[in-house]
């Protein structure tokens, strides 16, 4: 397959508008940053949010994920305590997290072809995943509006690309999900086609968001997407799903943190260094605040580079 010139990594030099890809930067080595004084200061007007920014770091230094705009100093082998990172993630925050609240959303289209998407230009993320793992709930905690994506129990409900734009500033998109295996054979496989060339074509894509279900185990087609995603270095975070429910033990069920962490290690091959991930609940709004800072830190740098 023909990779698009921005999505080639940033070395061979001929991207037009290159991605932060999770997949290249510090590969072996992570070695986090030391920036002093605190990471936060002085263009985050969010700094003092707290519940969403957890330190001391409990996560060995190789699991976090480094956001674009830090400066690694060449040898550093520790964190300091001015290092964040974001409650229930591996996501450090860097300088670039601002921004962040949702004042305005508005559904904007629906498409079912990447031609017919929005060109404005604004930058966007896309919320990726099995139907029924709860993309458009997730879309909907992260608005703060009820139905503004329709949500439905039945597998299926979503069926285009939908731009919804936040704050006229950037949007959020809703994608049909994948694996429904009641859907018919041929609208499973235009779902491969059409999504898959969205994401290779979308300039304005900044990351996706792949959703993982962590109240079930892991299942072979997420393993063989987020592979898909790696081998064709798309930037990706991971986006943990339905963290409230908690099977119990007895039954054999798993909790939501070790399905998330054999998720983790089943993918770990797929990737140069560990993707960015985060636990999150459409039900509680667990992990809300979190990913709004981690979209504001990808895309201020997006816009500024
Ligand atoms: N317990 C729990 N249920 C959730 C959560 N998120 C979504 N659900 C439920 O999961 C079902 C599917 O949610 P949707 O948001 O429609 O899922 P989707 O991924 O958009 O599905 P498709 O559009 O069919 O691909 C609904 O019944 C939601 O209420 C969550 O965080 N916790
Ligand atoms: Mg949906």
């Amino acid at each position: 397959m023909l990779l698009q010139p921005r999505l080639l990594p940033r070395v061979l030099s001929i991207s037009s508008k290159p991605r932060f890809s999770p997949f290249s930067a510090h590969a072996t080595q992570i070695t986090i940053p030391l920036p002093s004084p605190p990471i936060l200061s002085p263009i985050t007007p969010e700094s003092d949010l707290d519940p969403s920014i957890q330190n001391p770091i409990t996560l060995p230094l190789q699991k976090l994920f480094v956001p674009p705009g830090i400066e690694l100093p060449g040898e550093a082998t520790s964190a300091s305590a001015h290092t964040r990172v974001l409650t229930g993630s591996n996501i450090v925050l860097g300088p670039y997290a601002y921004d962040s609240q949702v004042v305005n959303a508005e559904f904007v289209k629906s498409s079912v072809r990447t031609a017919d998407c929005p060109s404005d230009g604004l930058p966007e993320f896309a919320l990726v995943g099995r139907s029924n793992v709860g993309k458009s709930s997730l879309l909907n905690s992260l608005v703060r509006r009820k139905k503004l994506a329709l949500t439905s129990k039945k597998p299926g409900k979503t069926q285009c690309i939908n731009h919804f734009r936040i704050n006229d500033k950037w949007y959020l998109v809703d994608l049909p999900g994948y694996g429904y295996a009641a859907a018919p054979h041929e609208s499973r496989l235009n779902w491969e086609e059409f999504t898959k060339d969205y994401f290779l074509k979308r300039e304005t894509l900044v990351s996706v968001f792949l959703l993982i279900d962590a109240s079930i185990p892991a299942k072979k087609i997420d393993l063989d997407y987020a592979s898909w995603l790696g081998q064709n270095q798309i930037p990706m975070t991971i986006i943990f799903t339905k963290c409230d429910k908690r099977k119990k033990k007895k039954n054999g069920g798993r909790r939501p943190e070790e399905n998330a962490e054999t998720f983790q290690s089943l993918i770990s091959e797929f990737f140069e260094s560990t993707p960015p991930w985060i636990m999150t609940s459409s039900i509680t709004n667990m992990g809300r605040d979190e990913i709004l800072l981690h979209m504001s830190q990808l895309r201020n740098y997006w816009l500024k580079h």
